[in-house]
């Protein structure tokens, strides 16, 4: 039976600032629509999260006031209840489409795969009909071949119970690493399009919403805001972001302002505004409205008290329902069955790399070493490369079970090598992948700035495959009321509003960075000193990036000195097998 979902620590609570008009929003949800079985701040699901979008609703209209629920993408690619259906999303799309949603957009890991992208056209923008947008993202029908907006480009609607009057865009960042089934156009080039200046031009209009997968401090979501104060210059603008997978809340003026509401399930955005015109009431347009943003952690105790209700007033039936379903579909992918027993917590941010508790020095010199090998190469020195961005969680101590491998390891990524590389040369390849180092001085100035530029900048033909560095939890300027050690770790934001924002107060979690790139050298047994030439092997994610680096380095292979290494083989079946030969003792 599935372990149940640990009940969250009680914690100090601050209570949350409601408004005329109310927001809850999701982002970067990754498939995580199950909770967090083993971190009790994040254990409730997405029944639970139906319930409290309910019970928020219902709360807000019995004052008079309106409530709408946000997700901005990345829905998939990250927990079993996701990856490990065949096909993928058998059941998570059934589950998400039970929440009522009132605006959705899509995410860069919607667009990786042709499968998902027409998963999104075929299944959610129908499921989500009227309140799915999509501003600069078109698909290739699955039919015709014809391009078409992915869904309506805007929405113009009133509230239902303040009667303000909302246009509504929903946007992706300028991602360059879809599929060629869709296209993402510019932010840049959608605020000339005739359609978005009429759509900004109009005057009865109380409120702009903009949603998007665009992180909140982005040049994407600045060129909106000033394409719309441009032409209105005192409207209030509402901004959803994500993925960055952080907490982050951006002003961009006294009447605008951008909430990102972290990751997987652990955080519900809250978001009010309260001072607006409506179809009904004019404001002064000297003065403000009041925006206010809480970042609610996802658990029981904390829906319990923003709802003031309790266990037995609190559950709705269809939430309820949701529950049993979600349980249901983790027991027939046998998501809970274990493949090993963690020996300690391995960390991706929380411990410094490397370091013997980072879940990247484990994977460097215990996992790669032993599971890189293909039969046809057993003689030969390799390098083996993975990107930090294909490891998704923490492991913690205790049951490794399959969903585990899926939540660490979610990606379709294999291996792939160039053979015989001189290793002079390639023994420079990981310090130009993950940018620092000397090498950087003599290339020529264009690949210089390509180097030089931080990753996440970088040309268009190299989208990121970074690492997204959380933003470091820092410390709360005002001390919790109680000491430190009273409060479970957890998260403690700073933003633009200052570093009240968390609902639940938490001592803080350290954070540090990691590179883009780790990389093992794995030589044949009996070998002495460093060979003449060696196989560079890396995850297939990689690869536009690591025959960059080959040119940077006067190596000229292109993707026809590629091959498989391991067929049939990913990252994902590879971890599974090396924690069932490793960690094989009960738990
Ligand atoms: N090894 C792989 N890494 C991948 C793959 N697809 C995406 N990624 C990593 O995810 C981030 C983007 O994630 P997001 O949730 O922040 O949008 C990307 O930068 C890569 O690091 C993959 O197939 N294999
Ligand atoms: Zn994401
Ligand atoms: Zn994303």
């Amino acid at each position: 039976s599935q372990p149940l979902a640990p009940s969250p620590v009680e914690a100090p609570l601050r209570d949350l600032t409601w408004g005329q008009i109310n927001f809850l929003h999701t982002t970067d949800t990754h498939g995580w629509h199950a909770g967090h079985l083993q971190e009790p701040s994040y254990s409730a699901d997405w029944g639970d999260y139906m319930s409290f979008s309910t019970r928020m609703r219902e709360k807000a209209e019995a004052n008079g006031q309106d409530l709408l629920v946000i997700d901005t993408g990345d829905r998939i690619e990250g927990n079993g209840l996701y990856d490990a259906s065949d096909p993928k999303g058998k059941y998570t799309f059934d589950i998400i489409k039970q929440q009522h949603i009132d605006l959705i957009c899509t995410g860069n890991h919607e667009l990786y795969k042709r499968n998902s992208s027409e998963n999104e056209y075929n299944i959610n923008v129908p499921n989500f009909s009227s309140s799915y947008l999509a501003s600069n993202l078109d698909i290739m029908h699955p039919e015709t071949g014809e391009q078409i907006p992915l869904a309506p480009r805007f929405k113009k609607f009133t509230t239902r119970k303040q009667g303000i009057r909302i246009t509504a865009f929903g946007f992706i960042y300028d991602f360059t690493g879809n599929e060629n089934n869709t296209v993402v156009q510019p932010v840049e080039d959608t605020v000339k399009e005739t359609w978005f200046q009429e759509a900004i031009w109009d005057r009865e209009v109380d409120l702009f919403l903009v949603i998007g997968h665009v992180p909140v401090r982005s040049p994407e979501f600045l060129e909106l805001y000033q394409a719309i104060r441009k032409v209105q210059w005192d409207t209030p603008i509402q901004f959803f972001g994500g993925h960055t997978h952080i907490r982050d809340y951006k002003k961009y003026d006294a009447k605008s302002f951008a909430l990102e509401s972290g990751r997987f399930m652990e955080t519900i955005g809250f978001q009010s505004i309260d001072g607006l015109s409506t179809s009904t009431k004019t404001v002064q347009t000297s003065a403000a409205p009041k925006f206010s943003r809480t970042y609610i952690d996802n658990n029981m105790f904390s829906f319990h008290r923003h709802t003031q209700l309790n266990a037995t007033t609190f559950p709705t039936e269809h939430g309820q329902n949701v529950s049993k379903e979600i349980r249901a579909a983790r027991e027939h992918l046998q998501l809970d069955t274990t493949y090993g027993c963690a020996e300690q917590n391995l960390w991706m941010f929380r411990a410094e790399y490397p370091s013997n508790s980072s879940i990247f020095t484990w994977l460097e010199q215990r996992v790669l070493p032993d599971v890189i090998a293909d039969k046809n190469r057993m003689n030969k020195s390799r390098l083996a490369m993975v990107n930090t961005g294909g490891i998704r969680f923490d492991i913690f101590k205790g049951p490794f079970t399959r969903d585990s491998t899926y939540i660490v390891s979610p990606f379709t990524s294999g291996f792939r090598y160039v053979k015989d590389v001189p290793y002079d040369k390639a023994s420079k390849l990981l310090t130009i992948l993950n940018n620092n180092g000397e090498v950087i001085q003599n290339m020529e100035p264009s690949l210089q700035s390509w180097m030089l530029a931080p990753v996440e900048q970088r040309s268009s033909s190299a989208h990121v495959f970074t690492q997204k560095v959380t933003v470091p939890p820092n410390e709360d300027l005002q001390r919790p009321l109680l000491s430190e050690h009273d409060l479970t770790p957890g998260y403690t934001t700073k933003d633009d509003a200052g570093s009240d924002g968390d609902d639940t107060l938490h001592a803080p979690i350290a954070s540090y960075r990691v590179p883009n790139v780790i990389q093992s050298q794995i030589d044949p047994p009996l070998q002495s000193g460093d060979p003449e030439t060696i196989d560079v092997v890396y995850i297939d994610f990689i690869q536009p990036w690591v025959l960059l680096a080959f040119q940077f380095l006067d190596l000229d292979y292109s993707i026809d000195d590629t091959a498989v290494y391991m067929e049939g083989e990913t990252l994902t079946t590879l971890l599974a097998k090396w924690v069932t030969a490793n960690w094989k003792d009960n738990c």
